[in-house]
């Protein structure tokens, strides 16, 4: 198997979330946080920044960790490693872009109908501050087959 290192950062505000409607590519259709590839020469935080400028105009000046989660395909080789952001400190207002449209949600009113599956197991971890680990192994893209989610005191 191979595996593909990947970043998904989340804006906050008390109270609420900045979500981004996907416009193209993996995930289209569903809300998400701002993320994307590691290109080689940057590290993941660095990734992690410039993914969130380019889709949604926002700069955190600082991120801090939230999570680290496997997913796994079936009869798919490549696992995809996802590091998990949030930011509370950031300049810049959410803006639209081609890859993305940006909405705050509060966070009792996620639509996590509309969201990948997974989500609504862990956000709960994200919300209560409680640094996790978790694997996914789905079945297309939309059944999940197993699962963990485990607190850790660091990633
Ligand atoms: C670069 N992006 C970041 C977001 N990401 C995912 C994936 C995901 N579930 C996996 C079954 C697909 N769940 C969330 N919330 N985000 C895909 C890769």
């Amino acid at each position: 198997a191979s595996k593909k290192v990947l970043t998904l950062v989340f804006v906050k505000e008390p109270g609420k979330i900045l979500l981004g409607m996907k416009k193209r590519g993996f995930g289209e259709g569903r809300w998400n946080g701002f993320g994307g590839k590691v290109e080689k020469g940057e590290t993941i935080l660095e990734g992690a920044k410039r993914e969130l400028l380019e889709e949604s105009g926002i700069t955190a000046n600082t991120l801090s960790r939230v999570g680290l989660i496997n997913f796994e395909f079936e009869k798919d080789p490549v696992i995809l490693e996802i590091h998990i952001f949030k930011t509370s400190d950031y300049n810049g207002n959410p803006t639209e872009t081609e890859e993305m449209r940006p909405q705050w949600y509060a966070e009792d009113s996620i639509p996590f109908s509309q969201m990948w599956p997974d989500d609504h197991l862990w956000f709960p971890y994200m919300f209560n501050n409680k640094l996790f680990e978790a694997y996914f192994l789905f079945k297309g893209m939309d059944i999940i087959v197993s699962h963990w989610i485990k607190e850790v005191d660091n990633l």
